[in-house]
């Protein structure tokens, strides 16, 4: 029996739809949520994330502030802006695309970012927060990744996850939130030597390799969800993910599909880190 099609675009559009009603209350209240978006450089993927992210602010009723630098900006200059956007009471939360230029430090742009701005949740200190279970923004991509996981109804408590993939925005996190969820969590990586192993024991997969064919249908236990973080471009330049979704579909319970899966998720993970940091704010004032 094929597996039940977890659709990232009908969760984010339910999803969406209560954070467009929190904005609203904001609004009303007189602290409407703004994120400012940071691209620098003119690489084509990074400008239509952006654009996809502005659009979706404007559409749940944010206040939404683009700034795009060219590739030569220097990291003092940007450091400048990180630190006016910090003191700018009408933005909520700051994201900085990445990558940034080779000349700019990505740890420093984003150490540099107010804790209460992090909505990626890419800081230190928001890592620490997640590792020891202190509220804090969760890095946006694991977070709607947890979301598409819940919305199955599988109750993850003693069940076995398997992540593959150890980065710091998706495969470590997320590990961390399986783990908050009471799963029995494994991290396979490019050193394990046959994830297929571990992966054919799991309940759950995340596949964020960025690398097509990361997992195939004999490596998956029968009634396993199976969570796709990857974007890839196959041979044909359609756009694919790290795991064989037709082969796959035949052997698990739940599939995300790429598109329509995690990546709509990660934006709508970001809206809602936003209207939480402008909530926390109205909440002060
Ligand atoms: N500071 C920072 N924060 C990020 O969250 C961040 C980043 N930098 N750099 C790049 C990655 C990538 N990322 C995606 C977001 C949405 C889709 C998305 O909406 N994907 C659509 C398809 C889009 C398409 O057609 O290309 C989908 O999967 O259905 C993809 C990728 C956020 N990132
Ligand atoms: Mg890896």
């Amino acid at each position: 029996m094929p597996a039940q099609l977890i659709d990232g675009v009908a969760l984010s559009k339910k999803l969406r739809g209560e954070i467009a009603a929190r904005a609203a209350s904001l609004t009303e209240k007189g602290h409407q949520p703004g994120l400012a978006v940071i691209i620098v450089g003119d690489d084509p993927a990074s400008h239509v994330y952006v654009r996809n992210k502005v659009k979706a602010c404007e559409d749940a009723g944010f206040y939404s502030l683009k700034e795009e630098y060219p590739a030569d900006l220097s990291e003092a200059a940007l450091l400048e802006r990180i630190a006016a956007l910090n003191n700018d009471p009408a933005i909520h939360g700051i994201l900085v695309q990445m990558p940034l230029p080779k000349h700019i430090n990505p740890h420093k742009v984003i150490e540099a970012i107010s804790t209460k701005k992090d909505v990626d949740g890419y800081s230190v200190l928001s890592a620490g927060e997640l590792m020891t279970g202190l509220d804090g923004f969760r890095p946006c991509t694991p977070y709607g990744c947890m979301k598409l996981i819940e919305s199955t109804g599988v109750d993850l408590r003693g069940k076995h996850a398997v992540v593959i993939g150890r980065s710091n925005t998706v495969g470590k996190p997320m590990a961390l939130l399986l783990l908050q969820a009471n799963a029995t969590v494994t991290i396979c990586h490019s050193a394990t030597p046959d994830i297929g192993v571990y992966t054919r024991q799991a309940d759950v997969v995340v596949a964020a390799t960025g690398r097509r064919n990361t997992l195939t249908a004999d490596m998956v236990k029968p009634g396993a969800i199976v969570i796709d973080v990857g974007i890839n471009r196959n041979d044909e330049g359609k756009l694919c993910g790290d795991v064989d979704f037709d082969g796959i579909k035949e052997v698990a319970s739940h599939i995300t599909p790429v598109p329509g899966g995690v990546g709509p998720m990660t934006i709508t993970m970001l809206l809602m880190n936003t209207v939480e940091a402008a909530e926390r704010v109205a909440q002060q004032a």
